[in-house]
This record gives structure tokens, C-alpha cells and sequence, in this order.
């Protein structure tokens, strides 16, 4: 089939979005997979599908495929430019939509100066439903938050980082490093990632705090690599980071490809993402 699609980012964060009540798309993760491949296909971290919803009381159904092709629960930056995709193709004429994911509803909403707010919901810190096998391990309390010891094997050597574990409907691992700039992302990114105690894998954070209010973030994404910046990473790092003490809300989060600000009142309380989506170009490809 012929399929058009929208190529579009959020803070670097790549995607690409397509209409699915227009379309009639049912493809396996190889097709997936293909539309993600930098080389062969279109190239994005992530394959955003916009369906009708199967839920009453929302507007749309988000399904979110990684660039390895696997379906995922979750993506705060794929989110807000569900949002603007939506409005730019004239599926909505509303500027507040409640949205359908795997990980249950979020409510994204164009502000006037086209920044996008978004209601991620309230942030799973159970590590169980992370999910997170933390049975035999000691965690160390800091602030009202747990850190748990992870060893990582290093080609022979182990080393033991501290994490936090949280879930926006999908999972991460954030750690505080000294020097964003420095930490070791690519060389453990992939451990953590694949670590036998996430059994869904993770999302792997290190976060550098500057200030009470201000982080400086880097992902490596499960199912991508790193990318130049992470919506849910961030929600996840800041609700992290208030929990050990050591931020206040809001908190600006710089990632590689941009800044987002994150806001949260505490445990039970949604978490709230803005930032910017951008549309990059239409096409047409062969699938
Ligand atoms: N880039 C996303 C997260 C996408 C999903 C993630 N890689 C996972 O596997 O959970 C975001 O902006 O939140």
C-alpha cells in the first residue's frame, strides 16, 4: 500500500505520525520497524498511530511503536504532537483531546503561543507495577524515595549504580550522575536497559541536577538507543528528584534536542509535561 504519513519532532525527540482512521494499517513489526529504519525507511524513534478510540469518553486512540518495531505503553513527546497532528489534519477542531494509550488516558492541550501542555497522569512508584524485581535487594532511602542498587556487568568488572525506579505507564531507571555530558550512556545505557530485573526492560535516566528547579536530562530509550531528548524520561526524572529532596516543582529540563518543563504536586497527583512539537515534512512511502 501507498501510506502517507507526517514526519514531526518534540525537542529532537523524531517521529512519525499517521493517520489510522483514514488509513486502514495493519502492520507487523517488521513493517514497523521498516518506517523507523533511518536507512531503509522513513528514520524516528518512534511510529505514532492515530486510531478511534475503543474507550468511551475520549476523542482518539495513541498507539506507540519504538524504532525496534515493538508496541509500547507510552511517549510524552509523541503525545504533544499527537495533539497538533490532530488539529493540523482537521480530525478535531478541539484544542484540549483526551487520548486512549496502552498505559490508560492522558489529556493533551495546544496553548495559545503553540507550546502543548499535556496531563501524563500520576506517576506508578510500586516497584512491582514498574514492573521492577526488587525481591533479595536493599534499597537506600533518600528523602521519601528508595534507591536500589543495580549491578551492571562490565566486561568482566561490576559496578553498582543507584536507581529510582518509576513508571509514567512505561518504565524507567533514573540515576543522578555529576556530568551529564560525561556519563557512561552508551556503554550502560544497554545494560540497564536489559537488565534481568526489568522484565519489560527500561528506560534508562541520567540526570545531572543544576539547580532546585533546573536538570540536564539524557535517555537511552528502550527499543531505541538514546535519543535527543525523552518525555516520559523527564516526567519520571523530576518526580524522582522531588522525591529524594533535591528538586522543586516546576523543573525545566534541558535535554539534547531541546527544553521541556515538567510540574507535579506529589504521589497521587498527574504529572504535567509542556514543550514543543513540530511538523517536519509530509510523505508518501511504499509499504
Ligand atoms: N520518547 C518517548 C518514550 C517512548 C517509549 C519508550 N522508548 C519506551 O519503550 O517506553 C517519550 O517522549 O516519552
Amino acid at each position: 500500500m501507498k501510506l502517507k504519513f507526517t514526519k514531526m519532532h518534540g525537542a529532537g525527540n523524531d517521529f512519525v505520525v499517521i493517520d489510522g482512521i483514514n488509513q486502514d494499517i495493519d502492520f507487523s513489526a517488521a513493517q514497523w520497524q521498516l518506517l523507523g529504519d533511518r536507512r531503509f525507511g522513513v528514520g524516528a524513534d518512534q511510529i505514532l498511530l492515530v486510531e478511534k478510540p475503543t474507550e468511551p469518553g475520549c476523542d482518539f486512540r495513541y498507539r506507540i511503536f519504538n524504532a525496534d518495531g515493538g508496541e509500547v505503553e507510552q511517549c510524552g513527546n509523541g503525545s504533544r504532537a499527537f495533539v497538533k497532528f490532530v488539529a493540523e489534519k482537521g480530525l478535531t477542531t478541539q484544542r484540549s483531546i483526551t487520548v486512549q494509550t496502552k498505559a490508560g488516558v492522558i489529556a493533551p492541550r495546544l496553548e495559545a503561543d503553540g507550546s502543548i501542555t499535556v496531563d501524563m497522569g500520576a506517576p506508578v512508584l510500586e516497584p512491582q507495577r514498574v514492573p521492577f524485581d526488587a525481591d533479595g535487594l536493599h534499597g537506600e532511602r533518600q528523602g521519601d524515595d528508595t534507591l536500589w542498587p543495580l549491578v551492571l556487568e562490565l566486561g568482566g568488572a561490576r559496578e553498582s549504580v543507584l536507581i529510582s525506579v518509576v513508571s509514567m505507564g512505561n518504565p524507567h531507571a533514573v540515576q543522578i550522575v555529576d556530568d551529564v555530558d560525561a556519563a557512561p550512556v552508551e556503554l550502560t545505557g544497554p545494560l540497564i536497559e536489559h537488565h534481568a530485573r526489568f522484565p519489560n526492560r527500561v528506560n534508562a535516566g541520567f540526570m545531572q541536577i543544576v539547580g532546585r528547579h533546573h536538570v540536564k536530562l539524557r535517555v537511552f530509550e528502550r527499543g531505541v538507543g538514546e535519543t535527543l531528548a525523552c518525555g516520559t524520561g523527564s516526567c519520571a526524572a523530576v518526580v524522582a528528584g522531588i522525591r529524594r529532596g533535591l528538586l522543586d516543582s516546576p523543573v525545566q529540563v534541558d535535554a539534547r534536542g531541546g527544553q521541556l518543563s515538567i510540574s507535579w504536586a506529589g504521589v497521587g497527583q498527574p504529572v504535567w509535561l509542556t514543550g514543543p512539537a513540530v511538523t517536519v515534512f509530509e510523505g508518501e512511502i511504499e509499504i
